[in-house]
């Protein structure tokens, strides 16, 4: 799949953002190796801190479904410059992807950062990390 087309996901995925408090309507789109893309959406509490970002949510929906390698990731907001994942998200993408899988931060002008899960979080601590505990 298409990096514009993939981006594409993310905004209608966007629509669906439960977001009463914020009104920050975000939007990701996570395409699998096998060329499914599950969409995610921000979705807020009113008991703020349970609120769960696009991203993290994307992943939920996939790794649930029993997805766990995946491709590239998209992420849309309205916001001046490409948004950008806070820093749960990042932890949880280094948790599924490999460090040069890409990622797509974009905006609803047509700016687009292209990055990858190891830029979003340099030396992330990662399962190898636990795999190797005491050696
Ligand atoms: O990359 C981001 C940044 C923020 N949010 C959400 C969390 C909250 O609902 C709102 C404001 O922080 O935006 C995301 O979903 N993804
Ligand atoms: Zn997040």
């Amino acid at each position: 799949m298409k990096k514009e087309q993939l981006i594409e996901e993310s905004k209608i995925a966007r629509k669906n953002a439960y977001v009463p408090y914020s009104h920050f309507q975000v939007g990701a789109a996570l395409l699998t190796t096998e060329g499914e893309v599950y969409h995610g959406c921000n979705i807020e509490n009113a008991g703020y801190s349970m609120t769960n970002c696009a991203e993290r949510t994307a992943f939920f929906k996939a790794v649930s479904e029993g997805k766990k390698s995946f491709a590239a990731l998209s992420v849309v907001a309205d916001t001046k410059g490409p948004v950008s994942p806070c820093g749960a998200c990042r932890q949880v993408m280094a948790e599924f992807c490999s460090p040069d899988m890409p990622v797509y931060l974009t905006n609803l002008h047509g700016d687009v950062q292209e990055t990858t899960v190891a830029e979003l979080l340099p030396g992330a601590f990662s399962p190898e990390d636990l795999h190797h505990a005491g050696e």
